[in-house]
């Protein structure tokens, strides 16, 4: 894409980009995803590109009207980023047991593990100790469930959007293993429905519900008169939504600190004099400056994937003075974004942990891990941004905070190098077999 973008004519505000289902038309310029993300949901829809391209009707079954309301909206937006203060306890602890259980090594020796899928695993049980609650998230089978659910929504969508539109049903019905699966996790989700329910009927107005995603929605659900499977079919979208984005976006920045091993030791003094001073609470994540600036610019470098944003055309419109045909897809094009000289500068092809620190200093421009701007596109960028950036943002700092400051590291690669990336389609995701050693540090 950068190659091809020295032969756009002088003027041309758009180009089409070909992926392996159809047509993308990208802006030429970051800041032309601006009047993108600004068009109404009339003209460009945000739901009608996601049940495209996730074959909605089929696979996370959020393609009616009714679920364009997107109940789990608000309950992110509100008491999971009001209440962040509170969670860094949780997280915390959540964090610690998952290391006591997944990593029981001595303190001399190094053990070695495959970085990517136990990472998945490690961010899918430290989530759900925020969406579901202590007992869930230490069920084996139910974290299981969650990380399969995804990449079943994943293939499901691929498999179904290579057949023609009236053959999927039937294609659909034969092969998907996608409701049996809401099955099973209904059957986790359902008792702690229920529980909140009687638990609310005998105490009523005195009922303190524990602070989880799942009661949050809950309470949501009933002001909005929706049933119980929706509660569980928006618990499993938000699973999906947010434990591949997280882990893959966190496994980047691992590979990335242990590929410059010089930033190892500024890391952890920052770190280290963070939590001495406030122990592990907010404000000590929060005065990680370069712990932020270094995963800000693992993001902007280490790509999630080229295309983000996207928007489907529902009728002809006109867009920074160019009409767009009803049935086009539109994106933002991350890579123009992430390193575009006009704000990278020369820089833009290096890796600089201290990019953000300097932009700061030097600008008075603030870009902090969670914030989305045109130039840095990793959680969208405009109303539709990922409302739970703040969420996964402080989750990351936490983890990465608890590896540097617990541990010795480093790549078992030949030397240390960081590991090749694996290309599918427009995504980027870490090596799937890389493995990182670990020792426990002595002196912690
Ligand atoms: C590093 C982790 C994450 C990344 C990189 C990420 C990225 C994104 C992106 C790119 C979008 C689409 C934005 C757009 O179309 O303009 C999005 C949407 C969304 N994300 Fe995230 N996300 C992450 C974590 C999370 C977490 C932890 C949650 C929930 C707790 C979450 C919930 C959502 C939801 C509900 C939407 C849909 C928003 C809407 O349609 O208005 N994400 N995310």
């Amino acid at each position: 894409m950068q190659k091809a973008s020295t032969t756009i004519p002088a003027g041309a505000k758009f180009i089409k980009v070909p992926t392996l289902s159809r047509w993308i038309v990208v802006p030429t310029h970051p800041e032309g995803y601006q009047d993108i993300a600004r068009a109404p949901e009339q003209w460009l829809s945000v739901h009608k590109a996601i049940e495209e391209n996730l074959q909605a009707k089929y696979t996370t079954m959020t393609a009616t009207a009714e679920a364009r309301d997107n109940i789990q909206i608000p309950p992110i937006k509100g008491q999971l980023t009001r209440l962040l203060d509170e969670l860094v306890p949780e997280v915390h602890d959540e964090i610690k047991a998952t290391f006591d259980d997944e990593f029981p090594s001595g303190e001399e020796e190094w053990c070695s593990f495959v970085a990517l899928p136990s990472i998945i695993k490690m961010v899918a049980r430290i989530s759900n100790r925020v969406l579901v609650g202590q007992s869930l998230c230490r069920n084996p089978e139910y974290i299981t469930g969650c990380i399969n659910y995804a990449l079943e929504v994943f293939s499901m969508a691929y498999i179904i959007s290579a057949f023609p539109e009236p053959i999927r049903p039937f294609v659909n019905r034969i092969i998907s293993p996608i409701p049996r699966r809401i099955r099973s996790m209904t059957t986790f989700l359902q008792p702690l429905l229920d529980e909140r329910r009687t638990k609310k009927g005998d105490k009523g107005d005195d009922y303190q519900p524990q602070a989880i995603f799942l009661n949050w929605l809950a309470d949501t659900a009933e002001q909005r008169e929706k049933d119980d499977r929706e509660v569980v079919l928006r618990t499993m979208l938000v699973n999906f939504g947010s434990i591949h984005t997280t882990s893959m976006t966190f496994t980047h920045a691992l590979f990335s600190v242990l590929s410059h091993p010089q930033y190892i030791a500024p890391l952890r003094e920052e770190i280290e004099l963070c939590i001495q001073e406030d122990g592990w609470t907010k404000p000590a994540i929060d005065r990680m400056r370069l712990l932020d600036s270094f995963l800000k610019e693992s993001q902007r470098f280490d790509l999630m994937t080229i295309l983000i944003g996207n928007r489907l055309a529902v009728e002809d419109c006109t867009i920074s003075g160019t009409v767009i045909p009803k049935g086009t897809m539109v994106a933002a094009n991350m890579v123009d974004a992430h390193f575009h000289p006009s704000m990278w500068g020369e820089t833009a092809d290096e890796f600089d942990p201290y990019r953000f620190i300097k932009l700061e200093e030097e600008t008075g421009k603030v870009i902090k891990l969670p914030t989305s701007t045109l130039y840095t596109m990793t959680f969208g960028y405009g109303r539709h941004a990922c409302p739970g950036r703040f969420f996964a943002g402080q989750e990351m700092k936490l983890l990465m905070a608890y590896f540097l400051h617990h541990y010795d590291l480093k790549l078992e690669t030949k030397h240390g190098e960081r590991p090749n990336n694996f290309w599918f389609g427009m995504g980027n995701v870490p090596n799937r077999s890389a493995k990182v050693l670990m020792r426990k540090r002595k002196e912690v």
